[in-house]
Order: C-alpha cells, then structure tokens, then sequence
C-alpha cells in the first residue's frame, strides 16, 4: 500500500473524478470490513427518510467526531447519532486512506458509512453540507461492485460511469469537487468480501475547517 511520501500511481479520471483502482489489496479490505463492523456495533445502520419524503435505499452510519443525518426535514452533520450516543472514532485503517490520496493537511471530521443492499441506489447528487470545499471527498468502495455515476458542477451537465469495485478509492477534489455523482445500481453477489453480498461505501469529509 501506498503511504503519504510514497509517489502515488496515476488515477484513472472521470469528469474530474480521480479512482485509484484496486488501491486495498484484499487482506486490507477484510480488515476495514472488521473495522467498519465494530463502527456499525457501536452506531448502528439507519435508514434515513430524504427532506423530499422518500425512504433511501441505502442505510447509513458515521465515524468520526460527526455524522451526517437526516433530522426534523433537515439534512446535517451531527455530534451524536440518532440513538443518542457520540459516533466513534474513525478507523485507522481508513485514516491511513485519506492521509496516502488527499493531499489535505488535516485528518477528516466524518467518515460516512453507506451500506447497499441488493437494490440500492443514491440518486445524482452534490456533496455540499461540508463548511470546507477546498477539502476533497475521499471515498472507499468495499464489497460488490457499483456503477458509479460523475457529471459536472451543474446539475444538467452530461455525465459518464464507471464502475467501483472491491478495493477502489475515489476522490472528488479541486474542480470537481462539487461535481453531481451518484450510483446507479450495484451488481448484488458480485464480490465474496461481504458473505451476504452488498457493498460498503466510506467517504471522509472535512466538515468543520
Ligand atoms: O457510494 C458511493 O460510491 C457514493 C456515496 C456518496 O456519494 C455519498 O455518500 O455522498
Ligand atoms: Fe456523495
């Protein structure tokens, strides 16, 4: 694996997009699964309702010293999950992640965890509830694979995919930064990481410069 002062192989680009393909061997991404497993005990999965009334198909959790929720209509980062309790820490092994492909001085705030089940999907989207846009989003895929969906600043502009497999890390920096992204689907039992199938997603986020 790659460290921080390590030269970093070129990443694939789309739409601005950059994915390092296969960046977790698969010892590494048994591991994070353990860790992300030991975040679920602690903050379990919810299924939040979007401010437009519709269940989302993907359940979520969070590390770190904020997650993002779905609260009273509203979306936000929050010091404390749903059930009360303060989220736990992000894991080292997704840390370590950040510090090899951000290019950000600082650890992240949050690291959102996205479970998919066989048909779930997040629809075309801008992650903007951050305070820090200079900061990159950095994203883990875990599991079975996703079509993954990048289009531009504008909610109109064409947009391209490809799909993230078991092992990628993405990072949405610099101009596209703010660019719309979303999953279409996932190919369910596509990978044997996760027993059941599914995929995990971990993005980390500043939140709070
Ligand atoms: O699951 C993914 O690859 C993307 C997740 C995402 O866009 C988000 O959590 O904001
Ligand atoms: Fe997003």
């Amino acid at each position: 694996m790659t460290d921080a002062t390590a030269a970093r192989p070129a990443p694939l680009v789309l739409n601005g997009a950059e994915i390092w393909k296969s960046w977790l061997d698969r010892p590494a991404q048994e591991a994070m699964v353990a860790d992300i497993r030991a975040v679920a005990e602690a903050a379990p999965f919810q299924r939040f309702t979007t401010v437009g009334g519709k269940p989302m198909s993907v359940r979520m959790t969070a590390a770190g010293r904020l997650g993002w929720v779905i609260e009273r209509g509203r979306y936000r980062y929050a010091d404390r999950h749903p059930e009360g309790g303060a989220w736990p820490p992000i894991p080292a092994s997704v840390l370590a992640v950040w510090r090899a492909v951000s290019d950000w001085p600082a650890d992240p705030d949050c690291c959102l965890v996205n479970w998919y089940g066989e048909r779930a999907r997040m629809g075309l989207h801008q992650d903007k509830d951050e305070g820090e846009f200079d900061a990159p989003v950095v994203s883990i895929s875990l599991g079975d694979p996703a079509t993954f969906r990048v289009g531009g600043v504008q909610r109109g502009d064409p947009t391209r995919s490809t799909k993230l497999e078991s092992g990628d890390v993405a990072r949405l920096a610099g101009p596209a930064r703010l660019a719309y992204h979303g999953v279409d689907r996932i190919a369910f039992g596509g990978s044997t990481l996760l027993p059941s199938g599914g995929r995990i997603n971990l993005t980390l986020r500043v939140v709070r410069p």
